[in-house]
């Protein structure tokens, strides 16, 4: 291909470091690549995300390549709405990072190291949710910022400890000030955490050709498919903060030979008369030709636990 290929990004550090690994494969391939800073909403608000709305950070880029101003996006998969978008092609999902989410406390220390009453920072409701769930006494502050503020808040005293995406700290070459990275058990991550999300125009076939072919990743894709599918799931059915992790795994057939499978995890919360909240868990396995119904059978499991509910068995979309 003879022309240049415009990708764009948001101008984060995070952004550019993740739009710079896919303009990096996509040279080594002998392909010409420019990268375009496109400013979202997401980038200028500082109000809770809750709030602003989902696809705060993707719209603004895919209106940008809808327009023909760039031809390629790269998202923080985790932040795309479950829906799909006409005339948008997810042309590619690169290997993923580790999805776990990580604690940087002060003094080094680990979750179950911080005294009761400790602040810990976090916008998330999963994350919230999650860390009330554990019954450690913590008190929970509300933060946003890129994640360079986020820690700032941490060495500077202001706060013990923040939760963030272990995947984010590693690509912008912070995982050394992780003290702790939490198992799943206790802190599943966003449904696609650590992975990308890589588009193009549907009707660029060449470079969406060009995009899977040096790019895709199908055990993470296939992963992803079953998280996001959970969540979709449980969009449609309650608005509780939602975790998820898919695995895929060695497991035996009914013969003995070895065959993969996906082992997916999910997590919702449910609110009861008075006000408690407590995170519902359930798991299950399946084929890994059955992601998207393996998604859609643990979120509905975990409605029927209950999941969003405001009284025990029963359902409310509030
Ligand atoms: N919501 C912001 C966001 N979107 C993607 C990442 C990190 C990278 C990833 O999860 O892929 C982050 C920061 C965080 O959650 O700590």
């Amino acid at each position: 291909m003879s022309r240049v290929i415009k990708i764009g990004t948001r101008g984060s550090k995070l952004a550019l470091a993740q739009t710079g690994t896919v303009a990096d494969a996509l040279r080594a391939t002998g392909a010409e690549v420019e990268l375009v800073t496109v400013t979202t909403p997401g980038d200028v608000s500082s109000a809770p995300i809750p709030t602003i709305g989902v696809g705060v950070f993707t719209s603004a880029l895919r209106d940008a390549l809808l327009a023909g101003d760039v031809d390629v996006i790269v998202h923080s998969y985790k932040d795309l709405p479950t829906a799909p978008h006409e005339g948008i092609s997810l042309a590619a999902v690169p290997p993923r990072e580790d999805p776990r989410d990580a604690l940087i406390a002060r003094d080094g220390l680990t979750l179950g190291e911080l005294p009761p009453g400790s602040k810990v920072g976090t916008g998330s409701p999963r994350r919230t949710a999650q860390l009330q769930a554990l019954g450690l006494g913590l008190e929970i502050v509300p933060i946003r910022g890129n994640i360079d503020t986020r820690m700032g808040k941490v060495s500077s005293g202001e706060l013990d400890a923040v939760v963030l995406a272990r995947a984010g700290l590693v690509r912008i070459g912070r995982g050394d000030a992780i003290t702790e990275t939490l198992d799943p058990i206790q802190m599943l991550p966003a449904p696609a955490q650590g992975a990308l999300a890589v588009e193009c125009r549907s009707a660029d076939v060449d470079t969406e050709h060009l995009l899977r072919s040096t790019l895709d990743d199908e055990t993470t894709r296939v992963a992803v498919a079953a998280e996001r599918s959970l969540l979709a799931a449980l969009e449609a059915g309650c608005s509780a903060p939602v975790g998820a992790l898919a695995e895929v795994v060695e497991d035996l057939d009914a013969e003995g030979a070895v065959i993969e499978r996906i082992s997916l995890r999910g997590t919702a919360a449910a609110e009861f008369e008075g006000g408690a909240v407590d995170m519902l868990r359930a798991s299950a396995l399946a084929e890994k030709t059955e992601a998207v119904e393996l998604g859609r059978t643990l979120a509905a499991e975990l409605l029927d636990l209950g999941a969003g509910a405001l009284s025990g068995p029963g359902r409310t979309t509030q």
